[in-house]
Parts: structure tokens; sequence; C-alpha cells
């Protein structure tokens, strides 16, 4: 099973390989401004799945929004330690 670190660290590799199709790729290219805006929306949907939709919805859409706030840290060239050492 997919981790936060094993997802972090595929992603990272795919910002500098840049594989064909990738849509982290295609987000990254997106910038600050357009990850922001992902990071928003799922946020939202997680809100609203957690309030009106079944555990296993809130759970897909809580994946989606780690996913993008991953993307949003490669963006920036952050580090899980970075983060980490503020939990
Ligand atoms: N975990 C994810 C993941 N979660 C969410 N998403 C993206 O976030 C979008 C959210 O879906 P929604 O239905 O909420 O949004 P949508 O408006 O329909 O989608 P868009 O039209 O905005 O793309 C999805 O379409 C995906 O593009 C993800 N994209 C990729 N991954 C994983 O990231 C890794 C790298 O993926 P690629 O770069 O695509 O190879 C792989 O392990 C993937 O499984």
């Amino acid at each position: 099973m997919k981790t936060f670190e094993t997802l972090f660290a595929e992603i990272s590799d795919k910002a500098v390989t840049r594989p064909e199709g990738s849509g982290t790729v295609r987000e990254l290219d997106t910038g600050v401004h357009g990850i922001g805006k992902k990071i928003v929306e799922e946020a939202a949907e997680v809100w609203m799945a957690c309030e009106h939709e079944s555990l296993e919805e809130a759970a897909e859409e809580i994946s989606q929004l780690l996913y993008h706030v991953q993307v949003m840290m490669v963006a920036k060239g952050l580090s899980l330690e970075d983060v980490y050492t503020h939990l």
C-alpha cells in the first residue's frame, strides 16, 4: 500500500524525470497559483464529503487533498523533514 512517504518519493521523482502523461507534471507546470487552487478545491470536497457522504468517499477526498499538498511541497522545494519538524 502506498504511504505518505512513498507517494512523496514518487512525486519528487516525477518532478525531475517529467514522464510523458504525468498529471503531477501537468499540475506542477500550473505553478503555486494553480496548485493552490487545487488544494482549496480539494479541501472543500473533504469538508462536503465528511458532512454529507460516506466514510469511504471522505477517505478518498482526503487522499486527494494529501496528494495536492504534496505537489505543493515539491513545487516549493520543501522536504518531508521540513514539515515534520512542525508536527
Ligand atoms: N494520488 C494521486 C492523486 N490524487 C488526486 N489526483 C489528481 O487530482 C484530481 C482530483 O480529482 P477530482 O475528481 O476531485 O477533480 P477533477 O476536477 O475531476 O480533476 P481535474 O479535472 O482537476 O484533473 C484527479 O483528477 C487527479 O488528477 C491524483 N493524481 C495522482 N495521484 C498519484 O500520484 C502519483 C503520480 O501520478 P501521475 O503524475 O499522474 O503519474 C500516482 O501514484 C498517482 O496514483
